[in-house]
């Protein structure tokens, strides 16, 4: 049974069925979610711009190069770019190639970025634009689950290092996000899935009628054709907008027991550590679903949080068919990742835990016994 009191999204459906949830941010920008949105991308690239460079994956180079088409019909100069697959983007070489491609079409202030692709390529993206002449504009076209509700909204860009995840990198908010939801049948069930672990993060943080919509059919939640989908993904982007729109840049680390933003990146310690041990190869969602359950873990074993909620971290994202464990003998190489995390500050390794469901609070420091049995119930 859905909760009718819990958060829904602010915006409902227009009369032409798309669905808008806007961003507090210095420019506010909405999310549009529906189909057939790219008659929105004119109005949002503004009147000055002439140029646009169409930045997308090899996998979506016909998509690229439609947008880049329709956009010289348009009466636009535009460039596709494309950029590699999955994590290699997220690369100082990728980034710098595109700097190449700028600098040599001649773009200057007033042109714009266009990102069609997943959460990979909105960071790219965001980043290319956050850098190209200090700053200009991007629109993101997510099209992936996890690009939609989570990657392309609320203007954290970046590149990978050798070091760590999204190590480097600026914030950066988008112009407009325009998630076409036909984009999602084309997607790798795997991605697909990969994806609902940033939705089911946002029902655990803030949104607990998600975890139910999921856990009411868990096989049909795995398909875009699930009749809940738009609700979830629509959920999904209004924590993520409500959360980022009340603390931007991260600074808000705890008021009157509220966390701000570090609330999104719950799970995403010990995840983060497991990408880089694998080397970039691992899906992000399938990352923070270990981290999800570690910090569950971690919580319980900190006296924090009911044996219920813990046990439901495993129970719904095993449900997905989405990992919750993960080596013991790579818990050294983990610890040395996590040193990194952007949540660190000196030597204190901070955690986002609950302390009951929809409750995100922080774990300073803690005992590494506690780090160490955590680990023990996922490996
Ligand atoms: N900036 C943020 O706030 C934020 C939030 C969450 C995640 N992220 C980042 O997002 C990245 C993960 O994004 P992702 O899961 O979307 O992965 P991804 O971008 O690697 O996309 C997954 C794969 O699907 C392909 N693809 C994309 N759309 C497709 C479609 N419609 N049909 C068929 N194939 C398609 C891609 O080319 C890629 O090979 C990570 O790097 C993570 O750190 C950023
Ligand atoms: O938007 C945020 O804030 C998040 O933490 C969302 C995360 O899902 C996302 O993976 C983000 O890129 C992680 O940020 P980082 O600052 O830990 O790199
Ligand atoms: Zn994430």
């Amino acid at each position: 049974m859905t909760d009718p009191t819990s958060p829904t999204p602010a915006v409902g459906p227009e009369p032409g069925g798309a669905n808008r949830i806007r961003v507090a941010a210095a420019s506010p920008y909405d999310v549009v979610i529906g189909n057939n949105l790219l008659g929105e991308l004119p109005g949002l690239l503004g009147d000055d711009v002439r140029r646009v460079a169409v930045i997308h994956p090899r996998a979506l180079r016909t998509s690229g190069d439609a947008i880049r088409d329709d956009l010289v019909a348009g009466g636009y100069t535009a460039h596709a770019i494309e950029i590699p697959d999955a994590e290699e983007a997220k690369s100082a070489e990728v980034l710098a190639y595109c700097w190449s491609v700028l600098g040599q079409a001649g773009f200057t202030r007033s042109d714009a970025i266009v990102s069609i692709g997943g959460g990979t390529t909105t960071d790219l993206a965001g980043f290319v634009a956050a850098t190209w002449l200090r700053g200009v504009k991007v629109v993101h076209i997510p099209t992936t689950l996890l690009g939609m509700v989570d990657a392309a909204v609320g203007g954290k860009t970046g590149i990978n290092t050798a070091e760590g995840k999204n190590l480097v990198g600026a914030f950066w908010e988008p112009a407009g996000v325009l998630c076409d939801l036909a984009a999602l049948e084309t997607l790798p069930r795997n991605d697909y899935v990969s994806g609902l672990a940033e939705v089911v993060k946002c029902g655990f943080i803030a949104d607990p009628v998600i975890l139910e919509l999921v856990e009411a059919d868990p096989e049909g939640a795995s398909s875009p054709a699930y009749k809940h989908t738009e609700e979830l993904i629509a959920r999904a982007i209004q924590v993520k907008a409500d959360t980022v729109g009340a603390d931007l840049r991260e600074k808000t680390t705890s008021v009157g027991g509220q966390i701000g933003r570090e609330a999104l990146n719950y799970g995403h310690t010990l995840g983060h550590a497991i990408e880089r041990v694998e080397r970039y190869k691992w899906r992000h969602g399938a990352a923070i679903s270990i981290g999800m359950v570690f910090v569950a873990e971690l919580a319980r074993a900190a006296g924090k949080l009911d044996d219920a909620t813990a046990d439901r971290h495993r129970a719904v994202l095993e449900s997905l068919g989405l990992p919750v464990k993960y080596r013991a003998d790579a818990w050294p190489h983990l610890q040395d990742a996590m040193k990194l995390d952007k949540k660190t500050r000196a030597d204190r390794l901070r955690f986002v835990i609950l302390d009951a469901l929809a409750k995100p609070t922080i774990l300073e420091a803690p005992d590494p016994s506690l780090l160490i049995a955590a680990y023990a119930e996922i490996s």
